[in-house]
């Protein structure tokens, strides 16, 4: 499986391509309806969550309720474009037109003057529109159909938020997948620990009256992965590999974690490594979880949780120090609106990005022309795993 996404944040659409879904695999426009709503929630986002209701229009690779086995392509329509509709269009300006109005100024933590200098674009909107993470609404389209995919092989993904501004939500590791996802689902930071809920929202609505921003942890947490998923052979097979730089690829996540992650340098082996069991019901088994559900680039079976770190938001109502390149002369740059934090939201795409992997995963190991042909091999290999 693999996609590819189109789109500028204010024009018309977005739009995604995703290739290799099996055939015969149920598929309906509200269960992707149900992930982008979930996107766009969570307290700390800025007006333009208000101006759009994100609905996908299925065009393509879809029938009667069921995949084709054919491309399918995603249209998310943009409804903020009416507002941009001159700025936005592609037909060609008039030298003298009203809305050449060219952004010359970059923001610092954004694509903006990297952009503009790579590919020769003055006018730094030609970046920042692309830039911009409303493109995750298209990432998160593909991650439903995954996430369907996944579903029917009985694996679930949960994404949640685990720190906002150093405040930190523990999780009790008994929770199960659906406990820890009806928990964060009913939070307007979609985390667990009520107390700690309330210090984060505190701590958003204080970013946001003195015009900065915040950023913190998404954690995702998998269940139902069958063992070897992956493969030691080859950098490029290495799951957790792929699945680190597909959370890395996330608009301002700047760092990964598996299990411990960066705690693992501070314990010694017999700390950090999981021991294994097996029983008659349960096959191979881990005592503990504590490498977050990889061995070798491959699973082990046990849940896999990864961590991703997100920036704080780069746009600030305190102005941040920058140069015209036009001028060269400094300038403080100055908004009209944007998110004051956004780690609610990017869980929500993180646990899609995620799922996006695992599909893409499973349908290399396994035959995934017709999705009950797909099932039959999944089900086969847990047996086989079970008593190796
Ligand atoms: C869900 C989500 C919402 C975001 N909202 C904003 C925003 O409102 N304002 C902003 O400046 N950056 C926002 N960002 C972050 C920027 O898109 C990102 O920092 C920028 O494109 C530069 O990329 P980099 O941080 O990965 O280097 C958001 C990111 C995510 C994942
Ligand atoms: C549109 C979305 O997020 C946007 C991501 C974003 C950025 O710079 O990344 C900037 C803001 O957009 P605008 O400049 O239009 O206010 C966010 O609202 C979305 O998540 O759907």
């Amino acid at each position: 499986m693999r996609y590819l996404t189109a789109g500028e944040s204010h024009g018309k659409q977005l739009t995604t391509i995703i290739e290799g879904v099996p055939s015969h695999l149920p598929l309906v426009a509200d269960q992707i309806n149900e992930s982008l709503i979930r996107r766009q929630g969570g307290h700390g986002r800025g007006r333009r969550m208000q101006i759009e209701k994100d609905l996908v229009e299925i065009t393509s690779g879809v029938r009667h309720g069921y995949t084709l086995g054919s491309p399918i392509s995603l249209v998310v329509h943009n409804d903020d474009f009416k507002h941009w509709r001159d700025i936005m269009g592609d037909a060609p300006l008039a030298d003298d037109a009203e809305v050449r109005r060219t952004i010359s100024r970059p923001r610092p933590g954004h694509a903006d003057l990297n952009g503009g200098l790579k590919y020769g674009h003055r006018d730094m909107r030609n970046v920042l529109e692309r830039s911009s993470a409303r493109e995750t609404a298209a990432r998160v389209g593909a991650g439903a159909v995954a996430k369907v995919l996944l579903r029917e092989l009985g694996i679930e993904v949960a994404g949640y938020v685990r720190e906002i501004a150093g405040i930190v939500s523990e999780v009790d590791e008994t929770l199960s997948l659906k406990e820890r996802a009806a928990i964060s689902e009913a939070s307007p930071v979609r985390t667990f620990d009520e107390q700690a809920a309330g210090k984060m929202m505190e701590a958003i609505d204080q970013a946001k009256k003195e015009g900065d921003s915040i950023g913190g942890v998404a954690e995702v947490y998998v269940e139902g992965m069958p063992p070897g998923l992956g493969s030691y052979v080859h950098y490029d097979r290495k799951l957790d590999g792929r699945i680190a730089g597909s959370v890395m690829s996330i608009n301002a996540f700047k760092g990964v974690e598996f299990g411990l992650g960066f705690e693992a340098a501070r314990r010694n082996g017999s700390e950090v490594h999981d021991e294994i069991l097996w029983s008659e019901e349960r096959g191979y088994y881990r005592r503990t979880n504590r490498l977050g559900g990889f061995e070798g680039g491959m699973t082990t079976g046990m849940p896999i949780v990864v961590k991703g770190v997100m920036k704080p938001i780069p746009t600030l109502y305190k102005p941040l120090q920058s140069v015209d390149i036009e001028t060269k002369e400094p300038f403080q740059a100055s908004i009209e609106r944007s998110d004051s934090c956004a780690v609610p939201a990017a869980s929500v795409v993180m646990e899609h990005i995620v799922a996006f992997e695992i599909a893409k995963a499973i349908t290399e190991e396994f035959p995934s022309d017709y999705f009950p042909r797909l099932k039959r091999a999944v089900d086969d290999y847990r047996k086989e795993a079970r008593s190796f």
